[in-house]
C-alpha cells in the first residue's frame, strides 16, 4: 500500500509513547459506541487489553473520523415500526449469498492484523464465523495465510464458507496468484475493495508512528509472490489507476463469484450490476477512507434501488445490534457486515470473545425480526423504517 504499513519506521511504538500521543479518551467516553450490552462490554475489555497503538490503529478512521461516527449515528436516527397479528411465527434468520446458501446475514468484514487483537488471529476468527454460520471475509492484509484461514473455518464446519478480500494489485501476476491462492483454499467468493485508489489518512496512526506489522508478523498473503525475492513479502499495493476493465480481466480469470465493496453511487452499482458482478457491498470502509463520504447506511436506499433486486446488496459500516441488523434489511440490504465489533471479542477473549459477538447478533436479530411480525429477513420493508424526532405531521 502507498501509506501503510509504509517501511518507512519499524517495530512498534512504545505503550507509553502510544498513551501521550492519543488523547482519544474524552472523546470516545462521549461515545459513538453501544452504550450498554454484550458488545459494549467486549469493546471495553479489548481496549483495557490491547497495546493503544493498535487499538488506535483497529478502532481509528481517516482524517477527522466524521464518517465513523455517522455510520454508527445514522442507524441511531431511525426506528422501526412493527407490524402485528401477522402470524408470522419465530423468525427464521438465514439467507442466500453468493457462494453461501443458507448463511446468516451477518457476514464478517474484511480486516486487517487479526494478529494484533489476539495471538489465535484469522484462525479464530474463522472458527468463530464457522461456528456460527457466518460468511468470513478473510482480508488480503491477514496475519495468517488464506489456506490456513480457511482451513481453521472447515475444521469446525466443513460447509463453512470463507470469502476472500482483494486489493486489485497493479501487476496483474500478483493478482492471479493471489486468486490461485483463494480457490485453492477453497474460498467461495472474491470480494474485490473498490473504495481504496489511495489509502486513507489515519491521523491516529500518524501519531503512533504506527506504519508497520511489528517483528513476527507479516501479511502472510503477500509471500514468496512473482516478482519478489523468495520468502519475503511484498507490500500491498493501492492503485488510483484501476478500472472497470480491471475488474473485467478479474472475472475472466476466475469461476468464482465477484462481488465489489465499497459502492456508495447508484450509478457505480447499475454499472457493477451490468459488469455482471454477484453482489454489492454499500460500504464507507469503516469510515477509514473518504471522511466526507456519508454514511453507509444513507447511501443503502439509492443503491438498493439501482440494484432492483439483481444481486444481493450488503451494508456496512456501524451495524453494532441487532435493531441495525434488521433496518438494514429493511432499506434493501441482503445482509450485513461487522468489521470492529468481531475484533472486540477477538481482542476480548479470542475466539470465544469473536463466537459470542456472532452469536448475539444472530439472536438479536431474530428477536427483532419476530418483534417486527416479520417470518425471515426479507419480511422487512421500507415503510417500517422512520426518522426518530422529526417534526410531528400534526
Ligand atoms: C481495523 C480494520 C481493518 C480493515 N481492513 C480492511 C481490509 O483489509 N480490507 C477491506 O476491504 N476492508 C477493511 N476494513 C473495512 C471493513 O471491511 C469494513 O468496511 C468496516 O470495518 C465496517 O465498519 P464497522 O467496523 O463499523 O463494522 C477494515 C476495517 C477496520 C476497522
Ligand atoms: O486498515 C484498513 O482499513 C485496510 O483496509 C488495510 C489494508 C491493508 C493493510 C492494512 C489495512
Amino acid at each position: 500500500m502507498t501509506r501503510s504499513p509504509a517501511p518507512r519506521l519499524r517495530g512498534a511504538p512504545t505503550r507509553q509513547a502510544a498513551q501521550r500521543a492519543t488523547p482519544q479518551a474524552a472523546q470516545e467516553a462521549s461515545g459513538t459506541g453501544p452504550a450498554t450490552g454484550l458488545l459494549a462490554r467486549l469493546r471495553d475489555q479489548a481496549r483495557a487489553r490491547l497495546d493503544p497503538v493498535h487499538w488506535d490503529f483497529f478502532e481509528g478512521g481517516a482524517d477527522g473520523e466524521r464518517a465513523v461516527a455517522e455510520n454508527e449515528a445514522a442507524f441511531r436516527r431511525l426506528a422501526l415500526l412493527p407490524r402485528v397479528l401477522r402470524g408470522s411465527g419465530p423468525a427464521r434468520t438465514t439467507v442466500d449469498l453468493p457462494g453461501a446458501p443458507d448463511t446468516l446475514p451477518v457476514v464478517v468484514a474484511p480486516t486487517a492484523f487479526h494478529k494484533l487483537a489476539h495471538p489465535a488471529g484469522e484462525a479464530a476468527t474463522a472458527r468463530a464465523a464457522a461456528a456460527a454460520g457466518a460468511v468470513l471475509t478473510t482480508s488480503m492484509a491477514s496475519t495468517t495465510a488464506v489456506g490456513e484461514v480457511a482451513a481453521a473455518a472447515r475444521a469446525v464446519r466443513p460447509e463453512a464458507a470463507v470469502w476472500f478480500q482483494l486489493y486489485l494489485q497493479p501487476e496483474p501476476a500478483v493478482t492471479r496468484e493471489l486468486v490461485r491462492r483463494a480457490e485453492a483454499a477453497g474460498c467461495t467468493a472474491l470480494v474485490v475493495t473498490v473504495d481504496s485508489p489511495v489509502f486513507g489518512r489515519r491521523a491516529r496512526d500518524d501519531r503512533n508512528r504506527f506504519h508497520d506489522l511489528p517483528p513476527g508478523y507479516a501479511a502472510e498473503n503477500m509471500r514468496d509472490l512473482p516478482g519478489g525475492p523468495p520468502g519475503s513479502t511484498r507490500p500491498i499495493a493501492m492503485s488510483p489507476a484501476l478500472s472497470w476493465a480491471d475488474l473485467a480481466a478479474l472475472r475472466a480469470a476466475t469461476r468464482l463469484p465477484v462481488l465489489v465493496k465499497g459502492v456508495l453511487h447508484p450509478e457505480d452499482a447499475r454499472i457493477a450490476v451490468a459488469e455482471g458482478v454477484a453482489g454489492v457491498v454499500v460500504s464507507n470502509h469503516g469510515g477509514r477512507q473518504l471522511d466526507a463520504a456519508p454514511a453507509a447506511l444513507e447511501a443503502l436506499p439509492a443503491v438498493a434501488d439501482a440494484v432492483a433486486g439483481r444481486v444481493p446488496v450488503l451494508l456496512d459500516g456501524g451495524v453494532r445490534s441487532g435493531a441495525d441488523v434488521v433496518t438494514a434489511l429493511a432499506l434493501g440490504a441482503t445482509a450485513v457486515g461487522v468489521g470492529r465489533p468481531v475484533l472486540w471479542g477477538l481482542a476480548a477473549d479470542g475466539e470465544r470473545g469473536a463466537a459470542r459477538v456472532l452469536a448475539e447478533l444472530r439472536e438479536q436479530t431474530a428477536h427483532v425480526l419476530t418483534l417486527c411480525g416479520s417470518a425471515d429477513c426479507a419480511g422487512v420493508t421500507r415503510d417500517q423504517v422512520v426518522r426518530r424526532g422529526g417534526q410531528a405531521p400534526w
